[in-house]
């Protein structure tokens, strides 16, 4: 549905030249909510701007349904921005104008008719919640409820996609998931295609399907959100993990267990393989397992997160066991080793 192919962009100013974009490629399906997380001066908000084409790139194309934007005329490409809703962290409201009026304002350039206007922005205020506030102004509203009216706004066209841009930034944790969760109704009751921005990687665990990471104007990792969270495979996507699912061993866990000599202790991943590996450990070998610590996460329905385990027993045996769990496929990694 969008595919970014080769992008770069090169902002000249003063005589100085700042790479954003290096030879980015990204491809985001019909349906997927897709996200790109990164620091600040990544890229993010420049990748998001080519899509709808408020900037173009300064080489690389853009396809959306497989049409290249690069082609358009100047009245095709604002035809296909219709097709294309966009939020922003501080909602860009009018404050000028009653919320009826901002939801409202799309519709107007779009030369609508009045009537076609107001049942059309009264179904979006009720989709949103906010049917009362038709008559107030944005500053009446709080940031939770100014978003909504942005999405309400960013709906009016019917676009097939909506790109967030830092949408719950502004927003505390409560006022947030209740946005993320509107996104979600979006996505799923008007098959939209979401894109979203952000520097936060619990919101891409709490409603993407897929991920993007971006460092210095490159896109460093890409995947299925599962894979990107259970086997990150660049230091700045485990760092991004790590604030989600805390990787470290707290002191206390390992204070409180007996280090009875010759035992060894791992730590590995909270997975399926793993179990069966432990299980195979205990029924063939004549080690003790002791589960010391465990974290887990749920990440689009699956569970993902790891355990510390100490192996107790004769020495041959907890070696062999300590051999088998740090094959290939289970990498368990030894502590204090
Ligand atoms: N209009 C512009 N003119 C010149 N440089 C720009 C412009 N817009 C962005 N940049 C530069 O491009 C780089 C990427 O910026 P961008 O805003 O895309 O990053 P970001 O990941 O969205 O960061 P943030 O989360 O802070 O918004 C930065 O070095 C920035 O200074």
């Amino acid at each position: 549905m969008i595919q970014l192919e080769n992008i770069s962009k090169i902002y000249r100013r003063n005589g100085k030249e700042t790479q954003a974009l290096k030879n980015v490629s990204l491809h985001v399906n019909k349906g997927d909510i897709f996200g790109v997380i990164g620091f600040s001066g990544a890229g993010k908000s420049t990748l998001v701007r080519m899509v709808n084409f408020l900037e173009s790139p300064t080489s690389g194309s853009v396809l959306i349904d497989g049409k290249d934007l690069n082609s358009f005329s100047p009245k095709e490409l604002r035809q296909a921005q219709k097709d294309i809703g966009m939020i922003f962290q501080h909602f860009n409201l009018l404050n000028s104008k009653t919320i009826y009026h901002n939801v409202a304002l799309p519709l107007v350039l779009a030369k609508e008719k009045k009537q076609v206007i107001k049942d059309r922005v009264m179904e979006l205020l009720r989709f949103v919640g906010l049917e009362d506030k038709a008559l107030n102004y944005p500053n009446e509203l709080s940031g939770g409820q100014k978003q909504r009216i942005g999405i309400a706004r960013a709906l009016a066209t019917n676009p097939s996609i909506l790109l967030c841009d830092e949408a719950t930034s502004a927003l505390d944790p409560q006022t947030t998931d209740s946005i993320l969760k509107l996104l979600q109704r979006i996505n799923q009751e008007y098959n939209i295609t979401i894109m979203i921005i952000t520097h936060e990687m619990s919101i891409i665990q709490k409603i993407c399907n897929r991920v993007a990471v971006m460092e210095n104007g490159e896109i460093i990792e890409e995947g299925d959100v599962l894979d990107v969270f259970g086997n990150p495979q660049q230091r700045a996507t485990r760092n991004f993990v790590r604030t989600v699912i805390p990787d470290e061993v707290p002191e206390s866990a390992l204070s409180n267990f007996s280090r009875t000599p010759g035992s060894r202790l791992f730590k590995l991943k909270f997975n399926e393989t793993a179990n069966l590996a432990i299980n195979h450990v205990i029924r063939h070998l004549d080690v003790t397992v002791n589960f010391i610590y465990a974290t887990m996460n749920e990440i689009k329905d699956n569970s993902v997160g790891y355990m510390i385990i100490q192996l107790v027993g004769n020495s041959t045996d907890v070696d062999k066991a300590a051999d088998y769990l740090q094959k290939e496929e289970i990498k368990a990694k030894e502590l204090f080793d």
